[in-house]
């Protein structure tokens, strides 16, 4: 049966070579316990959000399978980078809205990513907290979604023609890559679940 509503595809990288930015940001806790919790995080909240039909993690990590398998996800294999995993996820759901998710927004809020999506009438993006990333690439039915994350995506996702969402979302927008951004998300009210 297809889904009525947005496929949000969560991109996450194999667990060894994933967040290098946040080696050692919490004493005591390992680096994948910390990667799992940012993404079970945001999947959940993902999952919560109106509008969003069914969540597909885009993953060739055994771990993070075996982890966020009881929240119901679907899952997609990872195509060797990125971008490519994301545009083979899309075309399996071509007709259909699809959007992605970075797995590393753990404050979100699901009634922002809900907003982000609802406006999202044409290929548009959400860019992140510094403004040079991108955290959110929606195409709705009948558009392609042209991932062309990496660095400076945001100005890449621009140049491409896509539509730029400047709601404030403060927890969409936080996307945690250094141990700055994981106290921002502390303060915006994300507790870890490092258990
Ligand atoms: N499936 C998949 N996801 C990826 C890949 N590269 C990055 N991602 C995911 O895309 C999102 C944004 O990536 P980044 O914030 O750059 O994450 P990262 O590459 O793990 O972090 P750094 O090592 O700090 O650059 C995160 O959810 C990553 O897990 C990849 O090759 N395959
Ligand atoms: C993937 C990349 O994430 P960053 O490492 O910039 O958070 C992006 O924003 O396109």
């Amino acid at each position: 049966m297809l889904p009525v509503g947005w496929s949000l595809l969560v991109p996450l990288k194999a667990l060894p070579r994933a967040k290098t930015r946040l080696r050692g940001a919490l004493a005591g806790v390992g680096h994948e316990r910390l990667v799992v919790a940012l993404a079970l995080s945001t999947v959940r909240a993902a999952q919560r959000a109106e509008g969003v039909a069914e969540v597909v993690v885009v993953t060739g990590d055994e771990r993070l399978r075996r982890e966020l398998t009881p929240l119901g996800v679907r899952f997609a294999d990872d195509a060797g980078s990125l971008n490519d995993s994301l545009v083979a996820a899309a075309e399996a759901r071509a007709g259909l809205p699809v959007a992605a998710l970075t797995g590393d927004v753990p404050a979100l809020r699901p009634v922002e990513l809900a907003e982000a999506l609802a406006l999202a009438e044409v290929r548009s993006f959400v860019p992140d907290l510094p403004g040079d990333g991108t955290v959110l690439l929606a195409a709705p039915a009948g558009a392609t979604l042209r991932p062309l994350f990496g660095p400076d995506s945001a100005a890449a996702h621009a140049r491409s023609g896509a539509n730029r969402l400047d709601g404030l979302w403060p927890t969409l927008r936080r996307d945690v890559d250094t141990p700055a951004d994981l106290a921002d998300a502390v303060d915006l009210g994300w507790i870890p679940d490092l258990s």
